[in-house]
């Protein structure tokens, strides 16, 4: 069925026509998409990290300047096999700035042994996801951990109430506009969108919540999915970056679980029984759900828990015992945790899978069947279970299909499309003078806080030490840091400290981060999907955004077969 709900609208066009500067003769689109929906660029394999051996030749400066040795960084852990040892490595640590620097004295650092055991591990190592997306997650949440424990334990969440509530981003101009976006929504019988949420039946407690948290109206995804998931039915929600998905499933279920409150079941020792299981497939999107979940049940008894890897698993393991209605893993650790009879899914009245099509991707589909099909989990028809992303390739649709019961499929405009509030810009760049470019960019742009990606690990290294060096408060956030230093370095990001933060594709999906000005795509992405995620870290909930992306022709689109070196590390994908 076809809702268009709101029939004074048309399909919003997008704000920007993508703007590509100089010659751009080469660039080959792709038909199948439109550009002005953010896809549309060929598939292409990016040689990379051709610096490397300067950056080696530089280090040395990086580590001369370090002042507290807060956050050391360790190089040589994502060896396979033989480079996996601590004795090799060359430590190169900087969070920039002159700060944070490891004093390269391997045996001194904090948190060694996480490291230490992180390392050599990489492809292979343990198979349990073939693609090793967020480094570490694949290694250290079952078998690293058995053998060294990690001994970070992240800060307590806050109790501040203003704290609590000021982690949401202001709408921005454009927010209206959200409600010009045809949406299409398929299935049987589906329950009529909401107008506000003071009409949608929330207890007092949400929506007082949702005053707090400064939402006067819901956007379209939160208008169809919360009378959707209220009435019972399963879901797999389509909306643009930024659109207020993880609204749309949390405050549904908090008012479900709220409305039909059911015992906190604790099993034999201490085996928690989550009402809801939410997985995510990285550390600080994990993170950001839990933060959300605590503030939309602000106030109520619902107890909220969080588990992802490299953290000590003891620490999450008794908060998690004490008993939690819901539960935001990442699969790894949550696997960990129900491998050890810590967790069981007997009370599961719940399962989402945000940035669902990640999760059902290759990579994590082993884990997503193996937590659906445990023999723990509630029948299909006595759960509910949401899907949520921006992005959802059909092929993934159709896997989705076998997990969902009656299911309804909600489309906020294309799936898969970028937000409309990004202004797309492609800079043509040969190799050698993008990191020129970027320097150019960053003091063009003084004072705007940068989100720069990069294709591998190595390169993120290289990118923020270079402009450390130029004296750009730089972090970087790549799946070889050390857990403590990913959250350092996107605090540091997102309270200003830093302006510049270099990531992988780590920090591409659903990470919401006020006032990021611009998204540099130093190196363009393998997917047309994961540009669309990059370009969503900004122009979030009808804020403008901007993304300059850096192309070479030769490279990117001539050399298309042109395979990352093997002699490098070609599983650095995050
Ligand atoms: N109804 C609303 N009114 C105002 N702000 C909102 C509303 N709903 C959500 N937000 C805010 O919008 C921002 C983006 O929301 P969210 O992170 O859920 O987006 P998303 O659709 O999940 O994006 P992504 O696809 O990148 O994960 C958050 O700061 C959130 O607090």
């Amino acid at each position: 069925m076809d809702d268009d709900w709101d029939e004074n609208c048309d399909v919003v066009q997008p704000q920007h026509q993508p703007t590509i500067q100089n010659n751009f003769s080469n660039y080959d689109v792709d038909e199948g998409h439109s550009l002005s929906r953010g896809r549309g660029f060929p598939t292409f394999i990016e040689e990379n990290g051709s610096n490397y051996d300067d950056f080696n030749k530089g280090s040395n400066s990086f580590e001369e300047r370090r002042g507290r040795g807060g956050y050391g960084y360790d190089r040589g852990g994502r060896g396979r096999g033989g480079r996996g040892t601590r004795g090799g490595g060359r430590d190169r640590g900087y969070e920039n700035g002159g700060d944070n620097f490891d004093d390269g004295e391997r045996g001194e650092r904090h948190e060694r042994g996480e490291r230490g055991r992180g390392r050599g591990r990489g492809r292979g190592g343990r198979g349990f996801r073939p693609t090793g997306d967020g480094g570490g997650e694949t290694n250290e949440e079952a078998g690293d951990d058995k053998k060294t424990p990690v001994t970070y334990v992240p800060p307590e969440p806050t109790e501040n109430e203003d704290e609590i509530f000021s982690s949401t981003i202001s709408s921005g101009i454009n927010f209206d506009k959200f409600d010009c976006i045809a949406v299409k929504v398929t299935g049987e019988n589906p329950p009529r969108a909401i107008e506000s949420f003071e009409t949608a039946n929330l207890r007092n407690y949400v929506l007082n919540n949702i005053l707090k948290s400064g939402y006067k109206k819901p956007t379209p995804i939160q208008k169809h999915a919360i009378p959707i998931i209220m009435n019972g039915r399963d879901l797999m929600g389509c909306a643009q970056t930024g659109s207020g998905k993880t609204a749309a499933f949390l405050l549904p279920i908090i008012n479900t679980l709220l409305q039909d409150l059911r015992e906190l079941v604790v099993g034999p020792n201490g085996c928690a029984q989550p009402q809801v299981v939410i997985v995510a497939p990285t550390r600080e999107l994990t993170i950001q759900i839990f933060n959300e979940a605590r503030k939309f049940s602000y106030g109520s008894i619902l107890k909220i828990a969080v588990a992802y890897g490299g953290t000590a698993v003891r620490h999450q393991g008794d908060n998690i015992s004490r008993g939690c209605h819901i539960l935001v893993a990442t699969p790894g650790r949550l696997h960990d945790f129900v491998d050890r009879n810590r967790v069981s899914f007997d009370s599961v009245r719940f399962v989402v899978l945000d940035e669902a099509d990640r999760m059902l991707d290759m990579g994590f589909m082993p884990s997503v069947e193996k937590m659906m099909d445990h023999p723990t989990m509630v029948n299909i028809t006595e759960r509910q279970t949401l899907m949520f992303s921006a992005t959802f390739p059909e092929d993934i649709q159709h896997l989705a299909g076998r997990f969902l019961n009656n299911y309804l499929f909600v489309a906020v405009g294309v799936v898969g499309g970028a937000s409309t509030d990004v202004e797309q810009i492609f800079h043509q760049v040969i190799k050698y003078e993008k990191q020129n470019t970027l320097k150019k960019l960053i003091e063009e742009n003084d004072g705007k806080r940068i989100l720069v990606f990069v294709e591998t690990k190595r390169n993120a290294d290289f990118i923020a030490a270079m402009l450390s060096e130029q004296q750009m408060l730089t972090s970087s956030i790549h799946g070889d840091r050390m857990q403590r230093e990913r959250e350092e370095a996107l605090h540091n990001f997102k309270s200003g400290r830093h302006f510049i933060l270099v990531a992988t594709a780590v920090a591409a999906r659903g990470l919401d981060i006020k006032n990021v000005d611009i998204v540099v795509n130093y190196d363009l992405p393998k997917s047309i999907d994961e540009y669309v995620h990059r370009i969503g870290r900004t122009g979030r909930v009808g804020n403008r955004g901007k993304a300059v992306s850096f192309f070479d022709s030769d490279q990117n689109f001539n050399n298309a077969s042109t395979t990352v070196d093997q002699g490098q590390e070609p599983d650095e994908e995050w």
